[in-house]
Formats: C-alpha cells, sequence, structure tokens
C-alpha cells in the first residue's frame, strides 16, 4: 500500500493552490501511489479572515476537481482539508474520494484549535469555525481506515474509538506550528501509533517564513512499532510511504496491547 504525503506550498491564489495539488496528485499516481494525501487547509491560507472568503459548499470547486481526478487516476484520495459552508457555518473538513471518484469519508475537524501558549503560538479557530461531531472510519480495499484533522490528533481516545472500530491507519492532514511543531509534531504521531499499533500519516504545509501562520511542514508516516517511516523536512516535497498492512497484525500479536485492555476496569466507547 504506497501512500503519497504531499507537502505543498499553500499560496493566498485558491485556483493556483488546487492546480498545484492536482499536478501532484498526477505525478504519485506515476510513481504507483495507491492513496495521496493533501495538507490541512490545501488551498486556503490558515488565517481565521481567510475560511470564509475560500470557503465552498458540498461539492464546490476544490471538492470537484479532486473527486473527478480520483476517478481519472483510480486512486484513493485524502483530500486536505477546505472550509466547508454549511448553514452559515464554517468547518474545517476533510473528504475522502475513492478510486471510482465518489466520496468515501468526511470528516469535520471535532476539536477545535484555541491555543495560547505563552511566547509562543496563539490562534482561536473557534472565532470562525463549528466543530464536527462524528468520528470518522471509511472502508477501502486495503481495509478499514481512519480519519482526522490536526488538533484532533492530540485527543487519544478519538484514535482509540477509530482503531476499536478497526482502522489500520489514521490519516491527518496538519499544519502544526513553530511552537508546538518541534515540541509535539513526531512525538504525537509515534504516540498514537504505538497506543493502536497501528500506522499514522500526518501531512503537512510546506513551511512559508512569509504567512502570518508557520506551518511545521515534517510530514510523516509511522508504522505500528512506532518507528518513523519517512518525514519530510520544511520544504516542499512528495514523501512515499510503503505500508506492510501485515506488519500491523503481526506487532499485535507479539505485544498485545488492544487484547489485552482491562474493560472490567476501564473503557473507552463511542457515545
Ligand atoms: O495541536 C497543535 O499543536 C497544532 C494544531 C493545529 O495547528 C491545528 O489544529 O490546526
Amino acid at each position: 500500500m504506497r501512500i503519497a504525503l504531499i507537502q505543498m506550498p499553500v499560496l493566498p491564489d485558491k485556483v493556483k493552490n488546487i492546480q498545484t495539488a492536482c499536478g501532484k496528485i498526477r505525478e504519485a499516481a506515476k510513481n504507483g501511489a495507491d492513496f495521496a494525501v493533501l495538507p490541512e487547509m490545501f488551498c486556503c491560507p490558515y488565517d481565521n479572515s481567510c475560511f470564509g472568503a475560500y470557503g465552498e459548499p458540498e461539492g464546490g470547486e476544490a471538492q470537484t476537481a479532486l473527486s473527478h481526478l480520483a476517478a481519472e487516476l483510480g486512486l484513493y484520495l485524502v483530500g486536505g482539508t477546505v472550509p466547508e459552508l454549511s448553514e452559515g457555518r464554517i468547518y474545517n473538513t476533510s473528504y475522502v474520494y475513492g478510486p471510482d471518484g465518489r466520496q468515501l469519508a468526511k470528516h469535520r475537524k471535532a476539536h477545535l484549535f484555541d491555543i495560547d501558549v505563552q511566547g509562543g503560538q496563539r490562534f482561536r479557530e473557534s472565532d470562525t469555525l463549528s466543530p464536527g461531531n462524528a468520528i470518522t472510519t471509511f472502508e477501502t480495499a486495503f481495509g478499514t481506515m481512519g480519519l482526522c484533522v490536526c488538533f484532533d490528533l492530540r485527543f487519544e481516545e478519538l484514535a482509540r474509538c477509530m482503531c476499536l472500530r478497526g482502522a489500520k491507519v489514521i490519516f491527518v492532514p496538519a499544519a502544526f506550528n513553530m511552537t508546538t511543531g518541534p515540541a509535539h509534531w513526531e512525538l504525537l504521531f509515534r504516540q498514537r501509533a504505538v497506543d493502536n499499533q497501528c500506522f499514522t500519516v500526518g501531512v503537512s504545509p510546506a513551511r512559508d517564513e512569509q504567512g502570518s501562520y508557520v506551518a511545521y511542514g515534517n510530514s510523516i508516516a509511522v508504522d505500528p512499532w512506532g518507528a518513523v517511516l519517512c518525514r519530510a523536512g520544511a520544504e516542499e516535497t512528495t514523501l512515499y510511504a510503503d505500508l506492510d498492512v501485515e506488519r500491523l497484525e503481526a506487532v499485535r500479536a507479539q505485544l498485545p496491547i488492544l487484547s489485552a485492555r482491562r474493560t472490567d476496569l476501564y473503557e473507552v466507547r463511542e457515545k
């Protein structure tokens, strides 16, 4: 199962960003990718002042372009996120398309990124965005997959619920920053992978030092043992990770965690 992690620049021009993404997805298909993954807000600067203007309703231009391309290339496409406009609200939403172009999943970021680190990053998504209310998994020819967005990865219960549903890989379009990225990015992707003995895949925009929000980059794939399979730097790049899905069962058999949970003592379950 070959995954292309597309760490692309995000510019102020929405149409140009969509074109860049499509070009890179075509290249990924040529290189044998089964899945292509885009970053959080891949066609919109990550700024509260932009989400409304760059947003689109279900079936908007970014989504239509990605769905057609998935069908044309016959691959799975985790379409980063876009600001989704719905009933007067804005959501930070990730759409997934199957190799026939049909929408397989839609995850609205459930945990909004409201932080204020002393001397570091401040951001309040809740000034403009509304949270989603779902745990998202989807079925593919490679098995069940999980999907969440950036800050969502910090919440271990969400990842556990996806894996209890059978998720083998957790896909995370994301955009950490220069305060929390160096401190927590790799740690969190390895942590969730080791907790659940699953693969984790995080894709960020390339770093733009001039942007109002400077993304950390460092797109990453981690295996069920917690080993880093690939990791980018700050630059524009596409990484390829070949996931051996059988490794997941092997690790779970050798070091049983999910099956050894004491659900008589404690429980994590979906509401
Ligand atoms: O959790 C973090 O440190 C970063 C999260 C973030 O940037 C986001 O949710 O967009």
